[in-house]
């Protein structure tokens, strides 16, 4: 199976970071988008947003996943908000196996310290605005070929069934 993984779901959900040990476990290579657009900008993700604007981190962002979707086996974890654009979408349903790591809102509510510094989209808004976006985001993370339900694993549990479920996968394709 030649076919890279992409991992997609809202802010906080684990996708680097169950994403890396999972490219560790399949042996392949490990592409974060956010980190790709920080390091094209030089700068990190509440400085791009400040100083250029959502829209040309959107832009970016999207160009490179239409870059790097069509790499062999990697694991490619977009950021929480990539896949809200029906291009992106369609390219990477096309082109590689999604897997929806899926997060409740209560167990996302208690992640919300860890993320509110670094995610600027959490920064203007409350947390009633931010149940918002999480339902509608939801709609569209619907698109997919997997999910895992992720509020009662490890990062490590959550990586085994990444690999599980590409494994799967590959016995079908
Ligand atoms: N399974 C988990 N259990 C507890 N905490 C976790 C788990 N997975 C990730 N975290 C923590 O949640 C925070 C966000 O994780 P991570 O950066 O992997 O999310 P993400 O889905 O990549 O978010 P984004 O969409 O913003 O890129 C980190 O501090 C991480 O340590
Ligand atoms: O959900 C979002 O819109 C975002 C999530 C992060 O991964 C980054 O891509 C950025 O902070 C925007
Ligand atoms: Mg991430």
């Amino acid at each position: 199976m030649d076919k890279s993984i992409v991992l997609i779901g809202f802010m906080g959900a684990g996708k680097t970071t169950a994403g890396e040990l999972a490219a560790r476990k399949l042996n392949t290579g490990f592409i974060d988008i956010d980190l790709e657009i920080e390091k094209e900008f030089g700068m990190p993700t509440t400085d791009i947003f400040k100083k250029h604007g959502e829209k040309a981190f959107r832009t970016y962002e999207k160009n490179i996943i239409e870059s790097k979707c069509t790499e062999k086996r990697q694991v490619i974890s977009l950021g929480g908000g990539a896949f809200m654009d029906e291009g992106t979408r369609r390219t990477c349903l096309d082109s590689t196996i999604v897997i929806f790591l899926d997060i409740s809102w209560e167990a996302w509510k208690k992640r919300y310290e860890l993320l509110v510094d670094t995610r600027p989209v959490l920064q203007d808004r409350d947390l009633d605005e931010i149940k918002g976006l999480y339902s509608k985001r939801r709609v569209l993370y619907a698109d997919h070929h997997y999910s895992i339900l992720v509020d009662d694993l490890t990062p490590d549990e959550t990586a085994d069934k990444i690999v599980e479920l590409y494994l799967h996968s590959g016995k079908k394709n």
